[in-house]
């Protein structure tokens, strides 16, 4: 937290940088939904990001967790469950528009630059037009919009249009990406559940690690889950990093629309069969009007 301009105290809300990102188009959207005066301070990495909500440099920070066609971001998973101590406030569904942005162009392309999640979220169209580019991989799809700003030569930058504006770069073809229902599940970190959102909570994410010797225990868990008539939305696993061949699992499950009495009973269920479980709260899900809603 920091003075503003009226001597108020503001609160930071960490995304990765620089400015541009789609992290910061989502985050800024979210500033502006929920009516708050965040101060948006960008990072040079996700993992950054987080560890700076988790240390109190930041009050918070807005991450994604999970794109529509490349799935999940696999560091902030994995920072929840390792490193950081955490509560999920709410989830943004946000429609990523990614543009080849260039500086010059009637030059050659010969290189394609930008984040590992955007590359994978235009392969098609990157097949299709510039099979023989050399693709260079970044921290973020801004950066790479940086780094062609500063002049590489024969280089296009996957990235924002908000990126082409700051880094002053053409746009030379729009809304690349494979599948015009591009959207990544951004969300927002901080110590404590607050009342940051008034919205109802619609869901929960839990982390935990269940005996992976013994037969039938994924399935043991699972079936608490069904027994209380819980609904999941994801399932996903990760190395617990202590032994090869051992998993901890990311379940999201819905809040039941008749209350969450249900819910309480199936995550204490739920932990009675597993090593440890870490509980990330409950939160809110919101559509962000970036995207037609089917
Ligand atoms: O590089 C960016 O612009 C980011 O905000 C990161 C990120 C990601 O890590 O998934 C965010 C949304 C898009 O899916 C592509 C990239």
């Amino acid at each position: 937290m920091f003075l503003g301009g009226v001597g108020r105290i503001m609160s930071v809300l960490g995304f990765l940088g620089p400015n541009g990102t789609h992290s910061e188009e989502a985050a800024i959207y979210m500033n502006t939904l929920l009516g708050n005066n965040w101060v948006l301070k960008p990072y040079r990495s996700i993992y950054e990001a987080i560890a700076a909500a988790d240390e109190g440099e930041a009050d918070c920070c807005f991450v994604p967790v999970e794109n529509s066609i490349e799935g999940s971001v696999r560091i902030t998973l994995d920072t929840l469950a390792h490193d950081v101590d955490l509560k999920i406030n709410m989830e943004l569904v946000w429609a990523v528009h990614n543009q080849l942005l260039v500086k010059d162009s009637r030059e050659k392309i010969t290189k394609l630059i930008s984040h590992p999640q955007a590359l994978a979220q235009c392969r098609k169209y990157i097949k299709m037009n510039y099979s023989a580019a050399e693709l260079v991989e970044v921290s973020s799809t801004a950066h790479a919009a940086e780094v062609v700003a500063a002049g590489m030569k024969n280089a296009a930058a996957i990235a924002s249009k908000r990126s082409a504006d700051i880094y002053n770069l053409t746009v030379l073809d729009k809304d690349i990406q494979d599948n015009c229902d591009n959207v990544t599940r951004f969300i927002l970190l901080s110590k404590t559940t607050s009342s940051i959102n008034k919205t109802d909570p619609e869901k929960t994410m839990l982390i935990c690690q269940m005996d992976g010797s013994k037969a039938g225990s994924l399935c043991d868990v699972l079936a608490e889950f069904a027994k209380y008539n819980i609904n999941m939305t994801h399932i996903e696993s990760r190395p617990t990093r202590m032994q090869l061949g051992r998993y901890m699992f990311f379940f999201e499950v819905e809040v039941p629309l008749d209350g969450r009495e249900r819910l309480i009973k199936a995550i204490a269920a739920v932990k009675k069969k597993c090593f440890w479980l870490k509980d990330m709260g409950l939160f809110p899900v919101i559509k962000a009007e970036n995207k037609k809603w089917r």
